[in-house]
């Protein structure tokens, strides 16, 4: 589903962030990105996600070799996507409601579509009914509960996480891994980046360790 084929990534004016890394992820597998500060975690994401582009190399979002397209067709590839943060990026003036439609009206759905569609996002993260507050009348946990729903509304195939529990208690964030174990069971493919070395041992799913850029253990 997410295939790395001898990734290379450099930034004008610094070292190599990411050397020769070669990984394959299966649809429904759920995989958690590891390692210190710095290691290239996000630089990994941002690969995928399309906002950089790899120095060497391939990746490959079912079959299709992302760093090869064109400009135009980054905005649809991308509704493939579902990107979560550690500090939400939520719209702090707009409703929940509006925050959610936001990748739906991007996407020109109707009106009636995008209502349906957030409805079933926020009841998927247990926030049905919150949809008129605003970002920050609500706790950490719910934010993050909001970027979910966010990340989730156009359906995607791969959902990327950086640091998603960063700012959560352990108790919210076992509640949000909870959430990505449960699309993984609807074969959802999710990878996170985390440095929780014990909420990740703890959850036992395959883990992708980077030191300095290269794939160490996967
Ligand atoms: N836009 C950029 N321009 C230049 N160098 C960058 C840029 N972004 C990241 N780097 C460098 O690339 C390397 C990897 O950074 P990256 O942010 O991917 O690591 P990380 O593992 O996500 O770290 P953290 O856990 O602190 O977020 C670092 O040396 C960093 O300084």
């Amino acid at each position: 589903m997410l295939r790395f084929e001898h990734v290379s990534k450099r930034y004008p004016d610094a070292g190599e962030a990411l050397t020769d890394v070669s990984f394959h992820l299966h649809r429904g597998e759920m995989a958690f990105l590891t390692g210190r500060s710095g290691a290239g975690k996000s630089t990994l994401l941002k690969l995928i996600a399309m906002m950089e582009q790899c120095t060497r190399g391939s990746v490959l979002l079912d079959g299709q070799d992302i760093t090869r397209i064109g400009e135009r067709k980054i905005p649809y590839m991308r509704r493939n996507l579902g990107l979560i943060f550690q500090d939400y990026k939520l719209l702090n003036d707009r409703t929940v409601f509006d925050n959610v439609a936001l990748p739906l009206v991007v996407s020109g759905y109707n009106h009636q579509e995008v209502a349906r569609r957030v409805r079933a996002s926020l009841d998927k993260v247990g926030l049905l009914g919150k949809e008129k507050k605003h970002p920050l009348a609500l706790s950490g946990g719910e934010q993050q509960r909001v970027g979910i729903a966010r990340a989730i509304v156009n359906k995607p195939k791969l959902i990327l996480a950086d640091e998603p529990t960063g700012n959560l208690d352990p108790d919210l964030s076992a509640e949000v891994m909870f959430m990505f174990e449960q699309f993984k069971q609807v074969g959802v493919t999710v990878l996170i980046a985390s440095h929780d070395i014990e909420l990740i041992n703890h959850l036992g799913h395959r883990v992708l360790t980077l030191d300095k850029g290269h794939l160490i253990a996967s």
